[in-house]
């Protein structure tokens, strides 16, 4: 997870180069939140202005704002709390405390996040700027778990998370992992991002990746979903990567 968190800061220090601040959407699960814990141990985090890092998340567990299960929580746990973060760049999806619904809470996500990409537009002074803004900020890195299902964010297979065409965000029910209620952005958004992270560790992901790559239908295997406008990458154990096709193995890889 060391060297994920050494290739986020690299990417946000090269972003904030580019455009002034950074875009990034965070994952929770095992690898998502260690790679934090990583970031927020490792000597070259300073190198990021972190006031000027964008927070988003891909998704978000409907339970009370303080219970340990929250992706946020967890995730200032690991490292928002650990940096100097500018609170309002800081964009949790809403509790259980705040919203009856976690639809409800998923259109005030989806509305926050067309706010935010309005104010982008209103910025953007280039010839080439769109009419109209679109339905999302500039999203420069989304970072993405990989459950043993094959969920990414709490998009799981075959419900209606991973079939959603139009909304940007959507409330989900009966999440087969637990808790059931949940916020998540949809496919269609994810892959609006210009980059997307596959961050995968360990044997019981191995099925999941492998199917993942190996071009499965969304639908039945959702990590085969993401693509970042400009790379999608999958950042993997030496465990989760054992049931890759072998015809995507480079034939000098290591043990090959
Ligand atoms: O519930 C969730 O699970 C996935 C994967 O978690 P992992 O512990 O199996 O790595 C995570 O990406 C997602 O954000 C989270 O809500």
């Amino acid at each position: 997870m060391a060297a994920i968190a050494a290739r986020l800061i690299t990417k946000l220090v090269d972003v904030q180069d580019k455009y002034g601040e950074a875009t990034v959407v965070l994952t929770g699960g095992t690898v998502g939140i260690g790679t934090l814990r990583a970031v927020a141990d490792s000597p070259a985090a300073p190198a990021v202005d972190w006031s000027k890092v964008n927070f988003w998340w891909g998704d978000e567990r409907f339970v009370g704002s303080a219970d340990p299960d929250r992706n946020t929580k967890q995730a200032f746990d690991a490292l928002l709390s650990h940096i100097p973060v500018a609170p309002e760049r800081v964009h949790s999806p809403g509790s259980s405390d705040e919203f009856g619904t976690p639809e409800e809470a998923a259109e005030d996500y989806a509305r926050r996040l067309r706010e935010a990409a309005a104010t982008e537009h209103a910025a953007d002074m280039s010839d080439d700027r769109p009419e109209e803004p679109s339905s999302l900020p500039r999203i420069d890195v989304v970072l993405l778990g990989v459950g043993p299902d094959a969920h990414i964010a709490s998009l799981f297979p075959e419900q209606a998370g991973i079939r959603e065409k139009d909304r940007t965000v959507v409330g989900v029910r009966n999440s087969p992992k637990p808790p059931p209620l949940r916020i998540s952005l949809t496919l269609p958004a994810i892959n609006t991002a210009a980059e997307v992270w596959m961050v995968v560790a360990g044997e019981d992901k191995a099925g999941a990746v492998g199917l993942a790559l190996a071009g499965a239908n969304p639908v039945q295997v959702p990590a085969s979903g993401p693509r970042g406008t400009s790379r999608t990458l999958w950042l993997i154990d030496e465990n989760a990567a054992s049931r890759v096709p072998q015809q995507l193995v480079r034939k000098d890889a290591a043990g090959a």
